[in-house]
């Protein structure tokens, strides 16, 4: 696998830093995951191990310095000015491993007015100037669930600025500090929006443009069962096989691109959709260039026959399906891990051996309750 034998560690966070040691884990990166003794069971941690480490302890801490000797990279997804308090701040960690690579994965940056403000997703989603595109007419802006900015803008970003460091420290052999950004992340991957201006798609107001559910052949569509059809049918070639499909004229309907037919558009193609179910509607276009495709629910995108060709869903053992590592490298591809997700510092132990803690030390770390050391449970 690509990242076989870099070492990460991942200090336990809510969403956009566990995607990112996820992504590393998948591709081979012995990634530990250092968390709360005691605390809440975490999710995303597919390939990773978990150490329980208390760092609000000094020696906690010290222990953390010793693992970040020996690693190399950190994700910290803390708000600005955390790990300073806790003697863990760049300017140490890097002294003390100038090859470390410290990635610092916050929502509003480690600078700035609001770099000490707590937030989520959707607040830095709306500072990215993002959020304001995103809806439909006539109705308030709407996240699309914490995709954008924790994930996408976030952890994805992220783990680019990652490898790109890595990859940089092959010729220069020095670490580097990341200050990931979500409200920056955001904007940088939205910015065909600041840049397609040229193209006129976005010139009129939320709902009403090409790609925002403005147009007819844009949009999503119910059918008789409940269910939806997705339609993109933009280019007039793909356009004309949709009307084809829909069993309409088109020398009786407003040309394509006729903005102020949209919304009479958008209520015949309703009508025409509702009048056969999903199925129905897959087997018209399936196979044809209309661009027209079932809305799959999560349960049911694995099974779908497209997907089940390429195996773009995996299952671990305890039968939970989730999505594989994407894109596919051809040489090196990742093989992620189908074992379920550690417990909260079920390999504390092993970690620290691993990183050069004798069996004195870690017994009396653990005695003194600076780290936790939990046994998965025996299945009888
Ligand atoms: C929309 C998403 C978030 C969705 C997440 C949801 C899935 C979950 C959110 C709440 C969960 C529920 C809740 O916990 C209640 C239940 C608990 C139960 O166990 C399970 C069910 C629950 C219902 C549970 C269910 C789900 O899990 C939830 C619904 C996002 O947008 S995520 C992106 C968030 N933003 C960022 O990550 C940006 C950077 N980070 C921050 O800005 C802040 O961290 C943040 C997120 C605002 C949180 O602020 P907070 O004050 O809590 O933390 P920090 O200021 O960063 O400081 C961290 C403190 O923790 C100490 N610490 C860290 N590691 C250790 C350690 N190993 N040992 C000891 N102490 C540690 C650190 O020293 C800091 O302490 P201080 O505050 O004293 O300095």
């Amino acid at each position: 696998m690509a990242l076989q034998g870099l070492r990460v560690l991942e200090l336990a966070g809510l969403a956009p830093a566990p995607l990112c040691g996820m992504i590393l884990a998948d591709h081979g990166a012995r990634v530990v995951r250092v968390e709360r003794p005691a605390s809440a069971p975490a999710v995303q941690g597919r390939g990773k191990r978990s150490l329980a480490l208390d760092l609000k302890q000094p020696r906690g801490a010290a222990v953390l310095r010793r693992l970040c000797r020996a690693c190399d990279v950190l994700i910290e997804p803390y708000r600005h000015g955390v790990m300073e308090k806790l003697g863990l701040g760049p300017e140490i960690l890097l002294h003390e491993n100038p090859e470390l690579i410290y990635a610092r994965l916050t929502g509003f940056g480690q600078t700035g007015t609001y770099a000490k403000s707590a937030g989520h997703d959707i607040n830095y989603l709306a500072l990215s100037g993002v959020l304001s595109r995103l809806g439909r007419k006539d109705e308030n802006p709407y996240a699309p669930l914490n995709l954008l900015a924790d994930f996408a803008g976030g952890g994805v970003l992220c783990t680019m600025g990652i490898i790109m460091a890595l990859y940089e420290r092959t010729r220069s052999s020095k670490g580097q500090v990341i200050d990931a950004s979500m409200v920056e992340g955001t904007a940088y991957l939205s910015s065909f929006l600041w840049k397609s201006g040229i193209l006129g798609i976005w010139n009129r107001p939320r709902g009403e443009n090409l790609l925002d559910s403005g147009a007819p052949f844009y949009e999503t569509y119910k059918t008789a069962d409940g269910k939806f059809m997705a339609v993109g049918s933009i280019e007039p070639q793909f356009y004309e096989q949709l009307i084809k499909g829909l069993g309409l004229d088109s020398s009786k309907l407003p040309s394509q691109f006729s903005i102020s037919d949209w919304p009479e558009m958008k209520k015949l193609f309703a009508d025409v959709f509702s009048q056969k179910t999903q199925a129905e509607w897959c087997r018209i276009f399936d196979g044809t260039d209309a661009c027209v495709t079932p809305v799959l629910s999560i349960e049911d995108a694995a099974s779908h026959l497209h997907n089940k060709e390429r195996g773009s869903f995996i299952k671990n053992d305890q039968e939970e399906i989730s999505p594989r590592p994407s894109p596919l490298l051809s040489r090196t591809p990742a093989t992620p891990s189908l074992r379920r997700d550690p417990y909260i510092g079920e390999h504390t132990e092993e970690i620290l051996l691993e990183y050069g803690f004798t069996k004195e030390e870690i017994a009396k770390l653990h005695s003194d309750k600076v780290i936790e050391i939990s046994y998965p449970k025996a299945k009888l």
